[in-house]
């Protein structure tokens, strides 16, 4: 059994939490922290794991095998540096961190290290719609892909949601899954600023346009529209040489009524990726007890973070910004 400890228990800790304690196995949430220890008790004390008010006391728990770490992003660096410190395997929510800068520090540390202890929580790569659409890439029957049209859509964030966050912490989803569907890897990256919704505030701009170009010439364009107000709408077109590949959506019934044929849109990002989550999560547990790792890396995470900066840099000037990921080291070479 795996006992795990769990730093951060907001919406989506609650739901790994419970997504361990009542549908997986192998692994038990034996500790939980938060800086609002009230929250912390209130999951906790129900499974009778331990509560801590911070970070460090629970990743040096002698009882806890392995940590999930989803806090706020810009949280994340200091629970995975302590579990690094410490030799313990970290599953970190994603993003990695906020910056290029600060996922590169991460990465230092653990080659310095020499242990391969981070998993970033790219859920979109367990799921099947994705996992379909990157087969049917790789089968070749389509031809090379040319462009790729997403949307990225909430129904509403909250105030404290700023204009950057749209990129490293709404968007880093498709950053990092489209370059892993299509095999290729980013060089330059741009946004541009529609028309701005009536429901936004002054701190984000909403929607924006983001553009990135593939090493292979291809590009992709993520509409990212955070207060559409009509649900949780995660779309991707790939558009090849042979023919059109859309992503998938899981299958809900129809309905005809009141003159209408109407295919309904969840508001609920918990349940748009709910078995990804699940597959995520119970593979990471799977590999941490045989002492692997085998999802996406602090390497990825880095790499999201590097392209998430230049997105970010786009957003106040509009223009192309070039993306250098260099030479992949040794350490993460699959
Ligand atoms: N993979 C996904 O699809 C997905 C979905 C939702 C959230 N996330 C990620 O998970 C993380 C958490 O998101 P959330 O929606 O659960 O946020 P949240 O605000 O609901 O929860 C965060 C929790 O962390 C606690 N916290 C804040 N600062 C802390 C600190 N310094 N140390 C310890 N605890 C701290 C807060 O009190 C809160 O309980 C974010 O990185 C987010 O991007 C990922
Ligand atoms: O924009 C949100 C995404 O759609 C979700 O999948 C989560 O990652 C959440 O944290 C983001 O704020």
């Amino acid at each position: 059994m795996l006992r795990i400890g769990v730093v951060g228990c907001g919406a989506i800790g609650r739901e790994h939490i419970d997504r361990i304690t009542n549908k997986l196995s192998g692994g038990k949430v034996v500790a939980v922290s938060d800086v609002f220890v009230e929250g912390a008790h209130k999951v906790g004390d129900p499974i009778g794991a331990t509560v801590y008010n911070n970070s460090a006391d629970l990743v040096n728990d002698p009882d806890v095998d392995a940590i999930i770490c989803t806090t706020p992003g810009f949280a994340h660096k200091e629970t995975v540096m302590q579990a690094i410190e410490i030799g313990k395997p970290v599953f970190c929510e994603k993003p990695l961190t906020t910056t290029a800068e600060d996922s590169m520090d991460i990465v230092e540390a653990e080659i310095a290290g020499g242990k391969h202890l981070i998993q970033v929580g790219f859920m979109r790569r367990y799921d099947k719609g994705y996992r379909q659409v990157k087969e049917m890439l790789e089968s070749g029957e389509f031809g090379a892909p040319l462009y790729l049209k997403c949307t990225h859509w909430n129904p509403e964030v909250g105030t404290n949601y700023d204009t950057p966050m749209a990129v490293y912490d709404t968007a880093i989803h498709e950053i990092d899954v489209l370059h892993w569907l299509v095999g290729d890897e980013y060089e330059s990256a741009q946004i541009m600023m529609p028309r701005q919704t009536k429901h936004t505030h002054p701190d984000l701009k909403d929607p924006q346009l983001m553009f990135l170009k593939c090493r292979s010439g291809l590009i992709a364009m993520v509409e990212v529209f955070v207060n559409c107000r009509f649900g949780y709408d995660i779309n991707c077109q790939i558009v090849c040489e042979e023919g059109v590949i859309d992503l998938p959506s899981p299958a809900v019934p129809t309905y005809r009524k009141s003159g209408g044929l109407t295919t309904p849109i969840g508001h609920d990002w918990k349940k748009r990726f709910i078995e990804a989550y699940d597959t995520e999560i119970q593979e990471w547990i799977n590999s941490t007890r045989k002492g692997e790792m085998n999802g996406p890396s602090a390497w990825d995470g880095f790499v999201a973070n590097l392209t998430a900066d230049a997105l970010v840099a786009s957003q106040q000037t509009g223009e192309v910004v070039p993306i250098d990921i260099g030479v992949v080291p040794e350490f993460y070479k699959k």
